[in-house]
């Protein structure tokens, strides 16, 4: 994630080195300014260089400390922009796997961890560069001192290597319990009529915020490491200036040391805290930084869809015969599942209505899957026309489909908004069009989608597919009930657009079927059975059986 910012972070480096050169050198021209004093020499020239020192030392920190900060927010937005990228480009059905809420937190939050962690590389060097100068110098004035500090900066290092380790630790799990508290949030408010006629709502909210909890316990366990590494550091400097205090009056009064060097090393003691804290800091931010970087870099493991074919003379695309065709297609959902369909054939004409029926589980959503390149065959081709969909890209052959889903059949937005999702340049006059196809002319455009009845929400997504004539219209069709008036809308848009072309049908209802030109009786993943209604009627048990759970009886009218 670092990697495209390489320039920046030298910059940032080569200013913090010189923050650092400014911060040295100033105990040093501290000393001589002391030095010039007790000698009686001109005072000016030292105390020029010690003002310029501070100034540019802070004008460079505070160049530092903006380049580092925007760095920071580039790296966030950054990961941001490519998980999400990663999210509209991955393979559908590995995407639904994964509960939602979770996908939303590794954008919202782990991203944001990796704001602190962005700097810390840069801040690491600088810190060690800090350090390493700050002791030479300090051996420089005097070694015994030097000698005592060291041991200090020893045992503090061998307690921060212990301790630094857990706080990654600690930070991986909360997020893990975050992306928990995410996904149950979503899930449960998604449901939220559910839940509250289950009366389930304190069990929920308990589960969430048990959730919560777990995420703030394992940041308190964060808090207390940082706390005590913090501690302990300060309190190695402190001490060590008490140590170097009697250590160097002791050593002046022997008369070994001068007091201007005493004060200069004193300062260099101070300095030393920066370095410390910084170095502290930045490892800390380092271990959750690297944690959320390890659950971003699994989202890897979400497939893409692979990218269009290449450019290949197209093969003369035939209009003639049917417009889809499954050719012995057998597809499952994971290695390790058993084939959802297997070895089917069917042919989808290019004018008139195919419905497909069968029992749950028969396979029915597969087939519309597969077409829609949500699902690959694992052996047969699906070609449209003519050509194996290989042949073409994802784009191409979802540019040829209208697809109206079962469940969730609008998107956040106004109505206008929904009705242009798939054509955005639609025209007004357009809008109105298949508004009034639908039978919802009165309704005004500038609704939010989901403030509308379940009935009219239907409705709307199948104007959204209606919506410039879509060659082949495929219709997962609502199981649960729905009035008259949207039935009757649904039966007449199927019936227009079959009239002209392609419409296929997962039908849950009797008028669909008995609307049908042709029926396809999915069983068990293979087709069992394809004909008339009047047909298949006669001739197929299961297919009787399944009309007549469909309420038809033994109505002879409609046989
Ligand atoms: N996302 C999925 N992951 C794994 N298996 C799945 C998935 N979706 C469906 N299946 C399995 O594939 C088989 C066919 O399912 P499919 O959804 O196509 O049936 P269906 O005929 O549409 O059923 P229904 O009428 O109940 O919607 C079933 O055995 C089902 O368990």
């Amino acid at each position: 994630m670092l990697r495209p910012h390489r320039r920046t972070m030298l910059l940032g480096l080569i200013l913090g080195l010189a923050a650092n050169a400014a911060g040295l050198a100033t105990p040093l021209v501290t000393k001589w300014v002391l030095d010039s004093f007790s000698g009686g020499i001109d005072l000016a020239r030292p105390v020029a260089v010690l003002a310029c020192l501070v100034v540019i030392g802070a004008a460079i920190g505070l160049w530092q400390w903006i380049l580092m900060g925007t760095l920071a927010e580039q790296i966030v937005l950054d990961a941001r922009t490519s998980i999400v990228r990663r999210y509209f480009q991955a393979r559908v059905l590995d995407l639904l796997k994964r509960p939602t809420g979770e996908l939303v937190t590794r954008v919202t939050s782990d991203t944001g961890l990796l704001h602190a962690a962005s700097g810390s590389l840069v801040g690491l060097i600088n810190a060690g560069v800090g350090l390493i100068g700050t002791l030479i110098l300090m051996g420089v004035l005097d070694l015994p001192l030097l000698a005592c500090t060291l041991a200090a900066v020893i045992v503090v290092g061998a307690v921060m290597s212990r301790l630094l380790p857990r706080i990654g630790i600690a930070q991986t799990a909360a997020q893990e319990s975050v992306g928990r508290l995410g996904a149950d949030l979503e899930g449960s408010l998604r449901a939220i009529r559910t839940v509250k006629a289950s009366r389930a709502e304190t069990r929920q909210s308990g589960r969430i915020i048990a959730a919560a909890s777990d995420a703030a316990a394992h940041s308190v366990r964060a808090a207390r490491v940082s706390a005590v590494v913090w501690t302990i550091s300060w309190s190695g400097v402190q001490l060590s200036v008490m140590l170097i205090l009697a250590v160097g009056a002791w050593r002046a009064h022997l008369g070994l040391l001068e007091v201007s060097t005493l004060v200069a090393f004193l300062l260099y003691v101070f300095q030393l805290m920066g370095p410390i804290s910084e170095l502290t800091q930045n490892l800390t931010a380092l271990q959750s930084g690297m944690a959320a970087a390890g659950r971003i870099n699994e989202l890897d493991a979400i497939g893409l869809e692979p990218s269009d074919p290449p450019a290949r003379p197209a093969p003369p695309s035939s209009t003639a015969g049917p417009v889809l065709a499954l050719q012995g297609v057998t597809a499952r959902y994971g290695p390790e599942a058993a084939p959802a369909v297997r070895g089917i054939d069917l042919e989808i004409p290019r004018l008139g209505h195919t419905a497909i029926v069968g029992p749950s589980g028969a396979g029915k959503t597969t087939v519309f899957s597969l077409l829609l390149r949500f699902l690959e065959p694992e052996h047969g081709r699906i070609l449209l026309d003519g050509r194996p969909y290989t042949e073409w890209s994802h784009s191409d052959v979802r540019g040829r489909l209208a697809y109206v889903e079962q469940e969730t059949p609008v998107l956040p937005g106004t109505i206008a908004d929904n009705l242009r999702f798939t054509h955005p340049d639609a025209t007004d006059d357009e809008v109105r069009a298949v508004l009034s196809a639908v039978r919802l002319e009165g309704i005004d455009p500038a609704l939010g989608a989901t403030d509308v009845s379940g009935g009219q929400r239907q409705r709307i997504a199948l104007a959204r597919a209606l919506l410039r004539t879509p060659e082949v219209l495929l219709l997962d069709e609502a199981t649960a009930q729905v009035d008259g008036l949207t039935e009757a809308a649904v039966q007449d848009c199927i019936r227009d657009r079959a009239a002209s072309g392609a419409v296929v049908t997962i039908a849950h209802r009797l008028s669909t079927v008995l609307d049908a030109d042709r029926i396809v009786v999915l069983e068990d993943g293979r087709v069992r059975a394809q004909g008339t209604h009047a047909d298949l009627y006669a001739s197929d048990d299961l297919y009787r059986r399944l009309v007549e759970a469909l309420r038809i009886g033994a109505d002879t009218s409609y046989v």
